[in-house]
């Protein structure tokens, strides 16, 4: 595995004091590993894992054509030039069945949707545009042309074509796609484990009293909801003293277990801070200050206990630097843990309803709420105090604007880039 010099080198301009946000991820992409255990679930526990196994088609999905409509199944060359055809009703194919039947030239086949097509005929007459005379149906010109509502055999899926690559983080529409496969048994990359803890003597956990100077752990609460929602395995172990033991102890009990480790707090420049010193001293740790806002200091590398390892993501300890550093950098290296093909996350144009304070040289991710004008734009307007302490602001938002490393000054009305919330936090 390459050390942190050797991937500092190869990124151009590398500078640990003062990264832009793209050269901090490039790094962290370029360091993380990947889990190599596969393990084989059942389809419906596949939901959210990520894919190990290219998946080929073992069957053509639909195995044969068949009618996309209820109506009568005809040969196209039967369709007169002018006027209406006449056909005879040989029978009937039902969904699930074979018309078994002989049905020759000028004659059709009631059929309904999904039904396999008769021996020799290539198109389907819905039966709203026909009219039914005794045992004949008659087709009004240009209700259809040849080859109309007929689904070809194979043309969902192809047997022998591949149907799903690894790599995909599967959701609703593979599970189908899976189970149209006749799969009851998916590949699938072993759940990530990350471990992740608090550092701060004045951190108090919900239920202990809140003596003078003291806060509540929040951080681990939001890290529980965000790590929650990528399927990942938890390891909680809670508040740990900013004391050379106690962090021992829990680096110590994180890389043993888990793949990856998240800590809050303690990576900026306070003076009783043991955290860094530990990261050092048991890994290989790199301490960056990031071009962005919030979320500048930051710990990144790994740590060794025995022969475990693990990465390590330490946060810093304001409650929206710490959600705002998992979003740009955490998630996308435990999806990419987790054996996931990178795809990075969409974002929403929509126009500043403010004007927006912004330093070209640095990135800055603004809490706001996206709404929809009158004249169908998308239009942000920034939630309040942008304090990396206030959380509020933050619960308020329904997306995070970016602004984007070389960008300046926003005035009213101007295009800004919005992360949405919707299905991430
Ligand atoms: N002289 C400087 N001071 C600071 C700098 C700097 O560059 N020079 N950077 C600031 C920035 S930006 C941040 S962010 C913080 C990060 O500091 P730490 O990571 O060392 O975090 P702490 O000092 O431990 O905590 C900061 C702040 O957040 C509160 N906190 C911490 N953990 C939790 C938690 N689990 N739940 C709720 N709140 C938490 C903590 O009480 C502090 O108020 O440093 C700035 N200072
Ligand atoms: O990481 Mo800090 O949030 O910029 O306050």
């Amino acid at each position: 595995m390459a050390s942190l010099e050797e991937i500092a080198s190869c990124i151009s301009g590398y500078d640990p004091d003062a990264l832009p946000v793209a050269k901090a991820q490039e790094f962290i992409a370029r360091f993380v590993p990947r889990v190599a255990t596969v393990e084989r679930v059942a389809l419906r526990s596949a939901l959210g894992r990520v894919l190990a196994e290219d998946i080929v088609s073992p069957i053509d999905v639909p195995a044969h054509d068949n009618s996309a409509m209820d109506g009568y199944a005809l040969r196209g060359s039967d369709l007169a030039e002018s006027g209406p055809t006449r056909l005879r009703i040989a029978g009937t194919g039902l969904a699930g069945q074979q018309f078994e039947g002989a049905a020759g030239p000028g004659e059709c086949v009631r059929i309904m949707t999904g039904a396999v097509m008769p021996e020799g005929f290539d198109t389907v007459v819905p039966q709203e545009f026909v009219t039914v005379e005794g045992q004949e149906v008659v087709v009004p010109p240009g209700a259809v042309r040849p080859g109309d509502n007929r689904r070809l055999r194979g043309e969902d899926l192809a047997r022998g074509r591949p149907a799903l690559s690894a790599g995909k983080l599967l959701r609703p529409a593979d599970l189908g796609l899976l189970a149209s496969l006749g799969q009851a048994e998916v590949p699938v990359w072993r759940r990530l484990r990350v471990a992740f803890f608090s550092t701060g003597d004045e951190l108090r956990s919900i239920g202990e009293p809140l003596e003078p100077g003291c806060v509540y752990d929040s951080n681990r609460y939001t890290l529980y909801g965000m790590l929650q929602r990528l399927g990942v395995e938890l390891l909680d172990l809670g508040v740990v003293r900013d004391e050379p033991q106690a962090l021992e102890r829990a680096f110590r009990t994180a890389a043993e277990s888990a793949d990856a480790i998240i800590t809050s707090g303690g990576v900026s420049v306070g003076e009783a801070d043991f955290t860094k010193q530990m990261m050092a001293r048991l890994g290989e740790v790199t301490f960056w200050r990031i071009a962005m806002r919030p979320g500048r200091p930051m710990a990144f590398g790994r740590i060794r206990s025995g022969a475990h390892e693990a990465v390590l993501f330490g946060l810093p300890g304001n409650p929206v630097a710490v959600m705002v550093t998992f979003y740009a950098f955490v998630r996308d290296a435990l999806l990419a843990m987790s054996g996931a093909t990178p795809a990075p996350l969409p974002l929403l144009r929509a126009r500043s309803a403010m004007a927006l304070r912004k330093k070209p040289g640095r990135t800055e991710y603004q809490r706001g709420v996206v709404s929809r004008r009158p004249d169908g734009d998308w239009e942000v307007r920034i939630t309040g105090s942008q304090g990396s302490g206030i959380l509020r602001s933050m619960s308020e938002a329904n997306g995070l604007v970016v602004l984007h490393h070389e960008q300046g000054a926003v005035t009213t009305g101007d295009w800004v880039d919005v992360l949405p919330f919707e299905g991430l936090v």
